[in-house]
């Protein structure tokens, strides 16, 4: 093919280019980050559809959050409008008018983005649920309409709670609503339904739970509702039982391509098995003709397994879909080797730290980039001179780029808690910032009791919406009244609806509940004319008017009302940007997006502001500067990942997604004493990974102010003399530039000649007599953990700390 009469392999190279024109059969794309992997997926899309006429309703493309799964569709609509203006216009984008820029992109809309299927797998396998869930066979007889809601978290908690305490007698606080939940899960991430559970269940509390497993699954179905886990579950028994289901899909779907498919576990491989497949084993399945499957992954940046997710799913990859080429012995594999991200600085440190890990294959990722800056390390004295050092980091770094936008900075860190301290030197400083992933906007009382209104109007069944609201705004209804329709719609076992909106149970009640009934049902009623013909975003307008809520927030005149109406005008425009976003937008749909939607997910170009959020949610991004904070033993890595390698090895990989998210500038941070969990100050050694880093790449800055000096200086009376003399001489600017070596000193000492041994007892100045548990690392890079008598295990750097072995006798 020529490769320069098409637009789609321009700006790739040759490997991403022939992953791109690969065009039946399977195809993994295996390769570093910032390899250009998801760029190779985007436009293999555009490929498929204008190089191989493949009808766009027939591309399934996956991504790990809903936010990439949009800004993917818009990459595509961009990539397509360009073309077909350079076609008709034989003009270049840039001197396009911006209304004619418009119109092509609205017909790239209308002709090809609104048919395909981009997002994640709980946003299209619950589409796909909505066309064929009531042809589902439960074994045990549960059924579920195409109006069926999506139980988020809190809601399938509430139901947990609800089943333990009212049904099965038993003491939330031993059943802890949100640890069954937990357990819960977890059997379903594998495909255990309830009666396997109680087969393989342990003793008592395992029975028990397993009991709460089969009510809540009832529960679920009486509410004709699904939770998260369902979402993939269900798809996978439906396309098992029904052959006409199962191949109807598999003729839809040609071409299925799944980024971060090292994050995928098996109930998802199922699920594109099921689809590639149509129900024959992979490995013999042979006919490819006009169908393909591509994946892309990095099994370094493998992070998700606490949520199942199995690398070795892509490993398997080669084995488990085979075609022509690999029979003959022909490779379905591309490598991709160039990094064209990062600095070559980053990327160094990035590729020497994950070479630390045992458990994986070696691969090259070669920088494209110039060399760009050092690394700089900061250590300070604890988490808040570490916010106060970003924050004066960043402001340096204002003050030498006029050019420099806040919306080009993040700030990672490994706990979601960690981001309070650095909040408030940001507002202290007046910098603007959005955290994401904190309380999910859909989560918002608010915002979650106009859904459940909407919810129960669609799917009358859904007795959890109806508790929620049937009372709020306030018409009088008491507590005894709810209480007596609940326990009648269980004895009766039909959804509460139907109990209180009969209108002999109504007239059974006497005064203000009854009254109140009666205006309920009579919205409810009311507000149900208006579902078939009102788009979902006057029907929230409708919702929010005629139920009176809006009229007692503003009412209420005071500055939480005021938020809250604020948040529900936000309802609104989010109705709305969805209105835009799909030509057939139905109640249904929103309400699945407002669902399945994470804070992960805020489309924020309009405002230009730091991004806060963890490690996890970086994935797949980036950023031209990364602070990433809190490089320190047991919390970056995890406490529960130093006594156990395969965990140690994850956090690893965590950290390699960290590094490999700059572009141009890395800030790394440490605290030499924290507060963790709101407990007692504790002793900090920095991070292993550190050591991981060549001290080449790096260099040093040390922070030391205010009254955590003081404080440290006091600690440091019970450090050795040579560490005493090197720590003032650095303190003696607030933020100093050390030469490498003088740091790498500093972080080293010298050694003390004790070869420590798990087992050993030793003696500390402040905490008492305690025991080595673990040793990490040897030499330089030493830290041991020790359990203290009467106090938590810590970690510490025994060359730094104030301890003394204990001789056996
Ligand atoms: N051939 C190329 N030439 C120039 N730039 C490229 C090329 N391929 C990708 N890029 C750019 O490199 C950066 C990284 O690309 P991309 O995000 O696709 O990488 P990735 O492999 O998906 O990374 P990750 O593993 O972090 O998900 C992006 O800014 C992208 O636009
Ligand atoms: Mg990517």
């Amino acid at each position: 093919m020529n490769q320069q009469s098409n637009s789609f392999l321009d700006g790739l190279n040759n490997e991403q280019s022939n992953a791109v024109n690969h065009f039946e059969g399977p195809l993994l794309v295996v390769a570093g980050a910032g390899s250009g992997k998801t760029r190779a997926l985007t436009h293999r899309i555009a490929h498929l559809i204008t190089e191989y006429k493949v009808d766009p309703s027939e591309i399934l493309a996956v991504t790990f959050t809903n936010k990439a799964a949009r800004e993917m569709k818009e990459r595509l609509e961009l990539l397509l409008a360009k073309r077909i203006a350079k076609y008709q216009l034989d003009q270049p984008w840039s001197s396009v008018s911006l209304v004619e820029q418009n119109q092509f992109r609205t017909r790239i809309y209308r002709e090809v983005t609104k048919d395909l299927w981009i997002g994640t797998f709980h946003a299209l396998f619950s589409k796909l649920l909505r066309f064929d869930i009531e042809k589902f066979v439960d074994k045990e007889g549960l059924k579920w309409t195409k109006y069926f809601s999506i139980y988020d978290e809190t809601d399938a908690q509430s139901l947990i709670k609800e089943i333990i305490i009212q049904d099965m007698n038993l003491d939330p606080k031993r059943f802890e609503p949100k640890k069954v939940r937990w357990a819960i899960s977890n059997a379903k991430n594998q495909g255990i339904l309830p009666d396997q559970f109680t087969q393989s269940a342990e003793g008592q509390r395992g029975k028990l739970i397993a009991q709460v497993y089969s009510l809540y699954r009832k529960a679920l179905a009486a509410n004709n509702a699904l939770d998260f886990d369902d979402l993939l579950l269900l798809p996978v028994q439906l396309l098992k039982q029904n052959e006409q289901v199962r191949s109807y899909w598999h003729n839809r779907f040609k071409h299925l391509l799944v980024d971060e498919y090292q994050d995928t576990n098996w109930t998802q491989y199922e699920l594109i098995k099921l689809l590639v497949t149509n129900g024959i084993n992979p490995s013999f399945f042979s006919s490819w003709s006009k169908r393909s499957v591509f994946v892309v992954g990095d099994a370094d940046q493998s992070i998700y397994s606490f949520r199942a997710a199995d690398f070795r799913i892509l490993m398997g990859f080669q084995e488990d879909f085979k075609n022509k080429n690999s029979l003959q012995g022909l490779s379905n594999v591309v490598k991709l080797e160039e990094n064209y991200r990062s600095t070559s600085t980053i990327l160094d440190a990035a590729n020497s730290l994950i070479s630390n890990n045992k458990e994986r294959l070696d691969k090259v990722l070669k920088a494209t980039r110039g060399e760009g800056e050092l690394i700089k390390l900061t250590r300070c004295d604890d988490e808040i001179s570490e916010a106060e050092a970003v924050v004066h980091r960043l402001r340096l770094l204002e003050a030498h780029n006029k050019d420099l936008k806040w919306g080009d900075i993040a700030i990672l860190y490994r706990t979601n808690a960690q981001s309070r301290v650095i909040e408030e030197s940001l507002v202290r400083w007046n910098i603007p910032y959005i955290v994401v992933g904190g309380l999910r906007f859909y989560d918002r009382r608010e915002v979650k009791d106009i859904l459940a209104y909407l919810r129960l109007l669609i799917n009358p069944s859904d007795s959890v919406s109806l508790l929620r609201i049937l009372n709020v705004p306030k018409r009088g209804i008491g507590k005894t009244t709810v209480q007596r329709f609940s326990d009648a719609s269980s004895q009766l076992g039909i959804p509460l609806w139907e109990v209180v909106s009969d209108p002999e149970a109504i007239r059974s009640l006497g005064g203000r509940s009854a009254k109140g009934l009666l205006k309920f049902k009579e919205l409810i009623d009311d507000l149900r004319l208006s579902l078939n013909n009102t788009e979902p975003s006057q029907l929230i307008q409708l919702v929010m008017e005629k139920s009176g809520y809006i009229s007692e927030l503003i009412a209420t005149a005071t500055d939480e009302a005021e938020e809250r109406r604020r948040n529900l005008q936000e309802l609104v425009n989010a109705s709305l940007q969805y209105q835009e976003e799909n030509e057939a937008a139905d109640l249904e749909g929103f309400l699945a997006t407002a669902a399945l939607a994470s804070d992960a997910d805020k489309k924020d170009t309009a405002h230009d502001r730091i991004t806060l959020m963890t490690l996890h949610s970086s994935k797949g991004l980036e950023f031209p500067i990364v602070c990433l904070v809190g490089l320190e033993q047991g919390l970056f890595p995890s406490y529960r990942s130093l006594d156990d390698p395969a965990s140690l090895e994850e956090e690893r990989r965590l950290c390699y997604v960290g590094l490999t998210r700059a572009k141009e500038r890395l800030f790394l941070f440490h605290a030499t004493e924290r507060r963790i969990w709101g407990g007692m100050r504790e002793p900090a050694v920095s991070s292993i990974f550190l050591s991981e880093i060549p001290s080449e790449l790096i260099e040093g800055d040390i922070q030391l102010a205010g009254g955590a000096a003081l404080r440290r200086e006091r600690r440091m009376d019970r450090l050795t003399r040579v560490d005493r003399r090197e720590d003032q001489l650095n303190s003696s600017g607030i933020s100093k530039n050390l030469p490498t070596n003088a740091v790498r000193r500093k972080y080293s000492g010298p050694a003390p000649g004790v070869s420590w041994e798990v087992g050993n007892k030793v003696l500390h100045s402040a905490f008492g007599e305690g025991e080595v548990t673990h040793i990490f690392g040897s030499g330089e890079k030493i830290s041991i953990a020790i359990k203290f008598v009467g106090m938590g295990p810590k970690i510490l750097d025994p060359r730094l700390a104030p301890i003394q072995p204990i001789k056996d006798n």
